[in-house]
């Protein structure tokens, strides 16, 4: 008796479970939505792993994990960060950066017939948004033992190497279990995001212990301060050293012993302030969170597909060195003079219509039920849009895998920027609110290095990159380039050091 119950109560789970995943694997049928037939057991995740789509775009931190009113307090603080004066003030600080890029690049050119662009400009970007987020002077360009760059690159492979998402996809209910899991352990180990998360942490105290007159604007201090940085004149911060701030009284090394930061940072917003309540310490981390990383791996990916890309289009460099020396002569770059460049703008557009390298977070959960033709996508569902294939999608774009920058010269594909066709920064009340920030940031760079260098294919460049999603698509590994030294360069500006 015992025995039958057994093999009763086994086909009966196998039938149920069978039941289960017809079930959940029909659901995109039953909305009338097409795509390839899952299987029983793995669903689609073979497609899903053949072509290396991402899993879980929508896990990050800050902004990002935000919704509704609480997503909308946030942006609303966050927006003036990025508003035209703060980010004049900021673009000092990208030029600077550029010009050690150019230095480096310079000492590499002499050493080196064939040279990896790519961990190059992962270096620089770090440096830029360590300096214009938190005012710290990252020296990634110059050391690679950084420890900022140290971390954030041990964060991304991990990032890369994770190996639960065939479990996620079969259990989805386990996703939180797994994060759960995943965040005591970064609790309770030296992980990267720990080390990360303390090292915003010092920042956020030592910033506090400063107080609103600090005579620096970084994005830190118009989160803590958003009232006092809004109205006053104070200027952009040239970045403390590592160990936060070159100020004894509030220098605090990154690698004290670790301290339970959940616990000490405030969840009570302080002083707040009627109508607007500002951000708590806890949400000024996550946010710091996620400008670090997503300043970090998008821009250095986009700087690097600009290098490919102009590699395999020498003609192209030209027109831009033309371009340059018509609109800027020897005058230095800025804000203003960065804004006369149609070709430069054009490049960037191309290069951002075939590499979206944030593809995949753009995504939105749907409010309410709504039918499309023959879908339907009901209310709580998460719809992402796939920017990759839109971007190379004929019906849209004419001979969509070539890389022509003049398409962009033509008013009819200038309105395509505003018509949903074209969204590497997404669109809406949601898009990126680091546009302008990484725009200005890659013009200032790329202006920089076409005046100094030619770029060239090397022998072990590859005609197509290797890429992979980690959030982003990012190269998989190495961008080759050659590169040949102008006869004139630009000038190194006078750095200002305080
Ligand atoms: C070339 C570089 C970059 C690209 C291609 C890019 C792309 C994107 C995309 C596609 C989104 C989603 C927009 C949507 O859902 O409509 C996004 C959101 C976001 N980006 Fe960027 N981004 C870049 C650089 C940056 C930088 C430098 C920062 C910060 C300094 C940043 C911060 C953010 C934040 C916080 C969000 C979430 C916005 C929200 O949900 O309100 N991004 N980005």
């Amino acid at each position: 008796m015992l025995i039958e119950f057994c093999v009763f109560s086994v086909v009966a789970a196998s039938f149920l479970l069978k039941w289960h995943l017809e079930y959940h694997y029909d659901l995109f049928r039953r909305l009338g939505i097409g795509g390839p037939k899952p299987s029983l057991l793995t669903g689609n995740l073979r497609e899903i792993r053949g072509k290396h789509f991402p899993l879980a775009p929508k896990k990050s931190l800050g902004l990002f994990l935000e919704n509704d009113a609480q997503w909308k307090r946030s942006r609303n603080l966050l927006t003036p960060a990025f508003s035209t004066g703060k980010l004049k003030m900021m673009t000092p600080i990208m030029s600077e950066a550029a010009d050690i890029l150019v230095e480096r690049l310079t000492d590499k050119v002499k050493e080196e017939n064939s040279t990896d662009i790519y961990s190059v400009l992962q270096s620089m970007t770090l440096d830029v948004i360590g300096r214009c987020a938190f005012g710290l002077q990252t020296h990634a360009q110059v050391d690679n033992n950084d420890m900022f760059l140290v971390k954030i690159r041990s964060l991304f492979k991990a990032m890369t190497k994770t190996k639960i998402e065939p479990l996620l996809m079969l259990l989805p209910g386990l996703n939180g279990v797994v994060f759960g899991l995943k965040e005591m352990v970064s609790f309770f180990h030296a992980s990267p995001v720990q080390w990360l998360r303390q090292a915003m942490y010092q920042v956020i105290m030592a910033r506090r212990a400063l107080g609103p007159n600090a005579n620096v604007i970084d994005l830190v201090q118009l989160m803590l301060f958003p009232d006092q940085t809004r109205s006053s004149g104070i200027h952009a911060s040239r970045g403390h050293e590592h160990s936060i701030c070159k100020d004894p009284e509030i220098s605090v090394s990154l690698s004290s012993p670790k301290e339970d930061i959940v616990k000490s940072l405030s969840t009570k917003p302080e002083s707040p302030k009627v109508g607007v309540t500002p951000l708590t310490d806890i949400e000024i981390m996550a946010h710091s969170m996620t400008f670090l990383l997503a300043g970090y791996e998008t821009s250095g990916a986009v700087l690097a597909y600009f290098f490919h890309e102009l590699a395999k289009h020498p003609e192209i460099q030209e027109r831009l060195l033309e371009e340059i020396n018509d609109a800027i002569g020897k005058r230095d770059i800025d804000y203003e003079t960065i804004q006369g460049l149609p070709l430069f703008d054009a490049v960037f557009d191309e290069v951002l219509r075939l590499y979206p390298t944030a593809t995949f977070i753009t995504s939105r959960r749907a409010s309410e039920d709504r039918q499309y033709g023959d879908v339907k996508i009901p209310a709580g569902m998460n719809v992402l849009a796939n920017v990759w294939s839109l971007h190379r999608d004929p019906e849209y774009w004419d001979d969509p895998e070539t890389f022509r920058p003049e398409r962009w010269l033509t008013e009819q594909n200038c309105k395509r920027k505003s018509s949903f066709t074209y969204l590497p920064f997404g669109a809406g009340p949601r898009h990126c609110i680091g546009m302008r920030f990484a725009t200005i940031e890659a013009k200032i760079t790329m202006v920089k290095i076409v005046q100094s260098f030619q770029i060239q294919m090397a022998h072990d460049s590859k005609e197509d990159l290797d890429l992979i999603s980690r959030g982003a698509i990012v190269p998989e590994k190495d961008v080759k380039i050659r590169l040949v030294k102008r006869a004139t360069g630009t000038r190194r500006r006078a750095v200002r050091h305080c």
